[in-house]
């Protein structure tokens, strides 16, 4: 993997209030940003608009030289990302091995674990494939979230507390497989309360509360940048 995300002016809200001000971020094949800041600072905030769950008040971001699951050249992140939120968006009543195949479907692209693979990836044993999804532990059902990672290859992988529930060996491992991801040429923007070793390709982005009512200024600078989502 190969290519670029340019982050420029991109303003994030929450209610009707602006949480995030304007920030410029690039990251390149390879890179990690650890994006901290004490709670309510934003972190959820500015993960759920880069995933398009949110509208950005202002800016946009560009990709760039990143293949789409299709093949052809992505156009907005939607392409190329995985957002995995603080929920575990896993399915009650589906088995955990058919969840993991229906993820891999729904995001598209070869080259990924199967179920089984990716779920002893993260160390759970064979067994869990079968059970359902309901029945899993606070920290299995995390492991089994992660593990969408490793079934369906996406080059930016964008977490919001991703080793929460996760005990220290699982912690452990999850870091080793975010490592092989930025080695592989992935890229990395994660929130997080605790201490995650992505190694020296990351840098870390600390946000500030922003105070309430606090107003976006007019900069009028966003030609020929792609929408999210
Ligand atoms: N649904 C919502 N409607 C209105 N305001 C919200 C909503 N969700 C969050 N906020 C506000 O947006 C701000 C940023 O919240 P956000 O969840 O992004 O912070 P965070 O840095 O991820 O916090 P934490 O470390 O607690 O997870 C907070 O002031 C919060 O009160």
């Amino acid at each position: 993997m190969a290519g670029r995300l340019v982050i420029r002016g991109l303003a994030c809200g929450r209610g009707g209030r602006l949480v995030v001000p304007p920030l410029d971020l690039a990251l390149s094949a390879g890179e990690a940003v650890l994006v901290t800041g004490e709670n309510g600072a934003g972190k959820s905030t500015l993960l759920r608009t880069l995933a398009g769950l949110l509208p950005p008040l202002a800016g946009g971001v560009r990709v760039e030289g990143l293949p789409a699951a299709d093949g052809e050249p992505a156009r907005s992140l939607a392409d190329i990302a995985h957002y995995i939120g603080h929920r575990n968006a896993l399915k009650g009543a589906r088995r955990v091995g058919a969840e993991l195949a229906f993820w891999a479907r729904f995001l598209g692209g070869a080259g990924g674990l199967s179920p089984e693979a990716a779920l002893g990836a993260l160390g759970l044993p064979e067994g869990v494939a079968r059970l359902r999804c309901s029945d899993l532990s606070a920290g299995q059902a995390r492991r089994a979230a992660l593990a969408r990672l490793l079934v369906a290859p996406r080059p930016l992988w964008l977490l919001d507390e991703p080793t929460n529930a996760l005990d220290a060996a699982t912690q452990a491992r999850f870091a080793a497989l975010c490592r092989h991801h930025l080695s592989s040429g992935g890229m990395i923007l994660a929130a997080t309360h605790q201490p995650v070793d992505l190694g020296p390709a990351a840098r870390t982005l600390v946000l500030e509360p922003q105070p309430a009512g606090l107003a976006l200024a007019e900069s009028g600078e966003d030609e020929g940048w792609e929408a999210i989502g």
